[in-house]
């Protein structure tokens, strides 16, 4: 059976410079996939070749097992795609505007309505149906957005920054469509939200300046997500020496007299035996703090060992 998604070393360049080299990915299941990476990391110059907006340098986008390059049409079936920018025409009602994508879609006449009614039903937008576009908010906007990726059923559903430039309530509702629409279809959504990788996705594709640096499930990358060192506040402050010996430090750094960071090797209940050393031994710790890993600094990360 072929994948939903392969994507064959494939490259990109605007002029003389190369926007991704040598991607590769292979997707087979429903769920959600994130393409993670900073802004001008290639995201966007992949998902438009890989919906046939763009085409390629070098390589190839399989859609089903179709090429994307070679036979667009048939390919097409199976991609929805909502760009960055949600093609929506805003002075059209949702009803005419989502008519007219069923129709660039093929669907057939007879079926089109029963498509349109679905898709409205599914996004929760059915009664917006003769709202004009222009007038709805910004995350009705992009629930009609998606409604247009989805009408026709495809397998593969890609989504660029879907959730970018929403208010935190429309955030939570977008991102809950998002995870139904993934329970029939496989979504593939970019950010350079870190915590919005987090939330959604099932597995992680991370780019850097062009380059995939990163492609495992969430629970991988999570590895480097975790905090592996805690900040500390004492008043009396012991030895370097018995720092160090509780069990999973790996290192110990002196900020101040009263500030140390503790670096650990990832077991999760560090900050439990840093506390009860400090209550048996008189150390009055005064605050403890996991670091929370930086996106920048993950990006640092794994760009270093992918070139190693
Ligand atoms: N039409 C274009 N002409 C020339 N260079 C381009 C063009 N589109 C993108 N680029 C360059 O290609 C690189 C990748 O851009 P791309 O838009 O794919 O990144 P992105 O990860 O989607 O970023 P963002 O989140 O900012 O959209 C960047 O260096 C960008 O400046």
């Amino acid at each position: 059976m072929s994948s939903i998604l392969k994507i064959d070393r494939l490259s990109h360049r605007y002029g003389a410079s190369w926007a991704i080299r040598d991607i590769n990915m292979e997707i087979n299941q429903t769920g959600v996939v994130g393409l993670l990476g900073s802004n001008g990391a290639g995201k966007s110059t992949t998902m438009n070749i890989m919906c046939g907006v763009l085409n390629q340098t070098e390589g190839h986008v399989y859609i089903d097992g179709v090429d994307v390059r070679e036979h667009p049409e048939q390919a097409k079936k199976n991609i929805g795609f909502l760009p960055q920018n949600p093609p929506v025409y805003t002075d059209l009602t949702v009803d005419e505007y989502l008519t007219y994508t069923a129709e660039l879609r093929l669907i057939e006449k007879s079926v089109r309505q029963k498509a349109v009614a679905e898709a409205k039903e599914r996004c929760g937008i059915s009664h917006f149906s003769s709202r004009l576009i222009g007038n709805l908010s910004g995350g009705y906007r992009q629930r009609v957005g998606i409604a247009q990726a989805i009408i026709h059923k495809p397998k593969l559903v890609v989504m660029d920054e879907p959730t970018n430039g929403l208010d935190p309530n429309q955030l939570i509702e977008v991102r809950k469509l998002i995870r139904e629409i993934a329970k029939e279809h496989t979504v593939l959504l970019s950010s350079h939200v870190l915590s919005e990788v987090h939330l959604l996705c099932r597995e992680v594709v991370m780019i850097e300046g062009g380059r995939m640096i990163f492609s495992d499930s969430m629970d991988a990358f999570n590895n480097y997500v975790q905090p592996h060192s805690v900040l500390l506040r004492m008043e009396n402050p012991p030895p370097e020496a018995e720092l160090k010996a509780i069990a999973g430090v790996t290192r110990v750094e002196l900020l101040s007299d009263r500030q140390i960071r503790i670096y650990f090797d990832g077991s999760r209940d560090i900050t439990e035996r840093i506390i009860a050393s400090s209550v048996q031994n008189g150390w009055r710790l005064q605050e403890i703090a996991l670091d929370k890993s930086l996106l920048d600094d993950i990006f640092k990360q794994l760009s270093n060992q992918s070139h190693q």
